[in-house]
């Protein structure tokens, strides 16, 4: 049966080095397991901090980069290499840095010309049927709860392939490519990651039971972790 746990450190920092330090070992015993190792990664403040943190940990040396696929759990629809796409993001805080093989670097359709719908067709058809083994998926949450590109109260959550295009997000820019809510459910744990106080109302909300946040249904099948610093948990009255 999957287990949900809820970490709480003091701050944005000790939260980035915890992450990191986890997510590091989670890679060494998928590879310890099987060779390979399978992690989908997300956008936003935190999550590249996380991964600048990888970048200076010495015990990354301890994984082989050759035989790690990276994934996207979404991304913001815009043109290849905009500083705002969170591949670009991710690629200048750690990827860049690492001996990857780039037909394991699985990013989303950069904005060309198609529409969201076609690149979010092209990225299911790179995850492929079934779905990859996610070892991890980690998830920013949003300050109204959102997950991946998964926003409250959006069509997109009606949405019922592997992946889906968003038009209209809240948030910027307004189309958006993202996994959808089942194919986040099918990963071997789920890291919710969250720091500061623009945080702390939607992580509540979301913990404390609050069905129309997304994160409140974005769980892993073995493990759902809430990893979160003190401001953003201010809000939690449940431990799990
Ligand atoms: O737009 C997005 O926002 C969320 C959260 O970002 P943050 O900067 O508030 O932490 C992120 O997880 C998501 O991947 C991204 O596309």
């Amino acid at each position: 049966m999957s287990k949900s746990l809820v970490v709480v450190v003091p701050d944005a920092d000790v939260l980035a080095a915890t992450v990191a330090s986890r997510l590091i070992a989670k890679i060494v015993d998928a590879q310890a397991d099987r060779g390979t190792a399978s992690v989908v990664l997300t956008g936003g403040r935190i999550a590249k901090k996380v991964l600048e943190t990888v970048k200076d940990a010495p015990e990354a040396a301890a994984i082989d980069w050759s035989q790690v696929d990276l994934w996207w759990g979404d991304e913001r629809f815009l043109p290849a290499g905009d500083a705002e796409r969170n591949e670009t993001q991710a690629r200048a805080a750690l990827l860049d840095a690492l001996p990857l093989d780039p037909a394991k670097v699985h990013a989303m359709p950069a904005d060309g010309g198609q529409t969201p719908e076609a690149a979010a067709a092209a990225y299911a058809a790179e995850l492929g049927d079934p779905l990859p083994p996610f070892d991890v998926l980690m998830l920013g949450v949003g300050e109204d709860g959102h997950v991946a590109s998964l926003f409250p109260d959006h069509p997109v959550l009606n949405e019922t392939g592997t992946t889906a295009a968003v038009h209209n997000s809240p948030k910027p820019p307004p189309n958006r490519v993202t996994l959808t809510m089942s194919t986040i459910r099918t990963a071997d744990e789920v890291w919710l990651i969250a720091a500061g106080p623009d945080k702390t109302t939607s992580v509540g909300a979301a913990l404390n039971g609050d069905k129309s946040r997304p994160a409140a249904h974005a769980t892993g099948v073995s493990r759902t972790y809430w990893l979160l610093d003190r401001a953003a948990a201010a809000d939690v009255t449940t431990r799990r």
